[in-house]
């Protein structure tokens, strides 16, 4: 409530100084515009070439000319004045300090500032002022969003994990008979336009329940509270329902780690992110909402977002790889005209690094282009000049990311990894090796290193070492000493500390002892300089030995890459058939 006492006098203030400037500088204006000298003015009324003179107590005089021409001069405040310019037969107004000219915005600036303070006075008297209601987001529900989980191509392992929840949706008792937690909020994180809001309104349709789409940005307000207001707004109208999803975009507008958001405003940001955890941790288990949050980047949102019972599912939707893209681009064209020269495979090939938005984006623009001409059909010609102008429109990072050189680097970088890993611990599944990037770098494998383990023994470790060395050194091996890339940044921090654990905390190194260094460190009683010659000798070692794997298995290293160039994503038993 106080809160609102605040803005009332905040907003009528803030009109105050925006009217009050205008009003200023627009008199500022006209002076500086057409601003005299007394000297001037007196010989142009000594010529006879002066009609009227208004006399004010201001600085200034505003004085108008035998031709119509309005201008302004100083003051001089003297007591024959008058009686000079009336000698000269000079029309002489008194008290006029205002010219109609001024009198309009002057008069619009105090109607505004009144009847704004008298209304934001009586709004704000009446506790929930209904002034911020105006401002209330339209957060009306969709019964049916006429997105379902078939108008969503590729993204399979999105999708099964939103089909999970259709039926935690549907039968919310079902899980509560169990007294399992029901999933409350997931999030979708990845590029844009990959089709998170797809997933949303699928999710909906799919479970049958009234979907709210509202965005982050919608809820940061000027005025503390507001937010948080909105907050508890949605929420109330999404219980209204009974059962709901409920889809905020844009998450991180609200939702950003508090340590890294400016000092300004984040009173405001922190009251509308803990109105969102207290209406999420209020569900009942059987209410049958769920909150499905998107976002760009997964690593700059709070941790409290992400803690159980509130956005405890964490969805990747990724840039397609050729497979979906291909099966994107069927879905788009499925209700045009396609000609007989279309080649959507080739499409897809030439399309890499497109989000689904942009692959939607390209078949719209050659249906106009074909429209444009009366064609009968589109034709791959469209398509292709579509393509020019998709790539045309698209941001200069993901246009440099479409660069053969470096699918072929990253394609060898990956197969590195996946090499290494089945040639020194073939007991690990390589689930998946791709070459779209992800929110974690340019390309990426996926280990499945066994779980069922405590420990870890010194060879497991030296074989974590090579395996992120794999990328560096396929890159080595295939392109020359000095045509290694940036790409191995990630496995150099990782490899670090590994190592470093290895030293400090493991005892693992004859040279440098079963010691903590973190104690000795602490104390003084120990240089950096031991411990670096031992990491690096180390290192070397080692990447001497995955130099001279690879390179005795520099065939399987081709395969795995040139599969990895044509398919873009491979999976284990592909993988493992290749390295056989
Ligand atoms: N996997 C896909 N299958 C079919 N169409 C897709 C797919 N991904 C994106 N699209 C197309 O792109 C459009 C935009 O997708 P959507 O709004 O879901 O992306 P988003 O990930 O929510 O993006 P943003 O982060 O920009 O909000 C969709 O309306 C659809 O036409
Ligand atoms: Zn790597």
């Amino acid at each position: 409530m106080n809160k609102h006492k605040k803005a009332s006098i905040i907003i009528p203030a803030i009109f105050v100084v925006i009217f009050g400037t205008i009003l200023l500088s627009y008199r500022a204006s006209i002076k500086n515009k057409s601003m005299i000298p007394y000297k001037s003015f007196i010989s142009e009324v000594e010529k006879g070439n002066v009609s009227e003179v208004y006399i004010s107590n201001g600085e200034t005089l505003k004085v108008r000319s035998k031709n119509g021409i309005t201008f302004y001069t100083e003051n001089p405040r003297s007591q024959t004045f008058k009686e000079r310019l009336l000698l000269k037969g000079v029309r002489v107004h008194e008290g006029g300090t205002l010219s109609p000219v001024e009198v309009i915005p002057v008069s619009i600036f105090f109607v505004l500032m009144f009847s704004s303070i008298v209304y934001f006075t009586v709004k704000g008297s009446k506790g929930q002022s209904r002034a911020f209601k105006l401002s209330s987001i339209e957060a009306e529900p969709v019964k049916d969003t006429g997105i379902s989980f078939n108008n969503i191509a590729g993204n399979d392992e999105a999708k099964e994990s939103m089909k999970e929840l259709v039926d935690f949706i549907k039968n919310p008792e079902k899980y509560a008979k169990y007294n399992a937690r029901m999933p409350r909020g997931v999030i979708l994180y990845g590029p844009p336009g990959t089709g998170k809001t797809l997933l949303a309104k699928a999710l909906a349709r799919e479970a049958g329940v009234p979907y709210f789409a509202v965005n982050g940005s919608d809820f940061v307000q000027i005025y503390v509270g507001v937010g948080a207001g909105r907050i508890r707004d949605l929420f109330k109208k999404a219980r209204e329902k009974g059962k709901a999803v409920i889809f905020i975009d844009e998450i991180d507008a609200i939702g950003k780690k508090r340590s890294a958001r400016a000092e300004g405003g984040s009173d405001e940001k922190d009251q509308t992110l803990n109105a969102l955890l207290s209406e999420m941790s209020g569900f009942k288990d059987r209410e049958g909402i769920v909150v499905v949050a998107a976002t760009n980047r997964l690593d700059v949102l709070d941790d409290a977002l992400l803690r159980p019972g509130r956005f405890d599912r964490h969805i990747e939707v990724g840039l397609p790889d050729i497979n979906a893209r291909y099966k994107i681009l069927k879905l788009h064209g499925r209700n045009k005209p396609l000609g007989e020269n279309v080649d959507l495979k080739r499409l897809a090939q030439m399309t890499v690094y497109f989000s689904g938005a942009m692959l939607e984006n390209l078949m719209n623009e050659a249906a106009i282009l074909a429209a444009r001409e009366n064609s009968e059909y589109i034709t791959m010609e469209h398509l292709n000049k579509a393509y020019s102008t998709v790539l045309a429109g698209a941001e200069k990072k993901d246009r440099s990311f479409i660069n053969d050189r470096d699918k072929l680097i990253t394609a060898y970088h990956e197969a590195g990894h996946a090499l290494v890993t089945k040639l020194v611990s073939p007991e690990n599944k390589v689930e998946k090796v791709t070459i779209i990037p992800s929110t974690k770098g340019a390309g990426g494998y996926t280990l499945n290193i066994p779980p069922d383990r405590i420990y870890h023994t010194r060879t497991q470790l030296l074989n974590n070492i090579k395996i992120a060395l794999g990328g560096r050194a396929a890159e080595e091996i295939i392109f020359g000493k000095d045509e290694i890339t940036t790409g191995a940044s990630g496995d150099i921090q990782n490899v670090t500390n590994t190592v470093l654990a290895m030293i400090k905390q493991y005892g693992m190194f004859k040279d440098t002892g079963l010691l903590n260094y973190d104690i000795l460190e602490s104390q003084g009683t120990v240089s950096s300089g031991e411990i670096l010659k031992v990491c690096s000798s180390t290192v070397n070692e080692l990447y001497e030995e995955v130099i001279n794997l690879l390179s005795t298995n520099k065939d399987k290293l081709n395969k795995l890459a040139l599969k990895l160039l044509e398919k873009e994503t491979i999976y284990s038993d592909e993988i493992d058939s290749l390295v056989a």
